[in-house]
């Protein structure tokens, strides 16, 4: 199978904070870090996809405040083309667990997916 598979990922900032997660023992790459996100739907851009993947996985609303990085990566799982949004909250509510708030000084400190070192490296 040599198909790319569009994955949006919101990493959403509030006061200097970021939202992450875990993936679960069903997921591949289980274990790790992980920013709200999922494939891209046909016909929807990566900004939709972006916004409406964190709605399902935390329960927040968010807006898109521009792009950070395209990452391409080849995983045993198959091949992926990752766009990372940065993106933001306006309500104080809290996320849904696994995903809470992490400062952006502890980000490098989290056991991330490979594909996302370099953005990691630019928050
Ligand atoms: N949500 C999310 N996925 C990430 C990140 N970094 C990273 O390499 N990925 C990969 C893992 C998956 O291959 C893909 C996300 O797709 P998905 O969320 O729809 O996949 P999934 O885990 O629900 O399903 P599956 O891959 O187990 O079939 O992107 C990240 O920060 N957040």
């Amino acid at each position: 199978m040599s198909s790319v598979t569009r994955i949006a990922i919101a990493v959403v900032e509030r006061d200097g904070r970021y939202l992450v997660g875990l993936r679960t023992k069903q997921q591949t790459l289980a274990g790790k870090a992980e920013f709200p996100g999922g494939k891209v739907e046909a016909n929807e851009t990566f900004e939709a996809a972006a916004i409406r993947e964190c709605l399902e996985e935390t329960g927040l609303e968010i807006e898109i405040v521009s792009h950070l990085d395209s990452v391409e990566w080849d995983y045993d799982h198959g091949r992926i083309a990752l766009e990372f949004i940065l993106c933001r909250v306006g309500s104080q509510q809290e996320p849904r667990p696994p995903f809470r708030w992490v400062a952006g000084n502890e980000l490098p400190n989290l056991d991330w997916p490979d594909a996302n070192q370099t953005v990691i490296q630019k928050l």
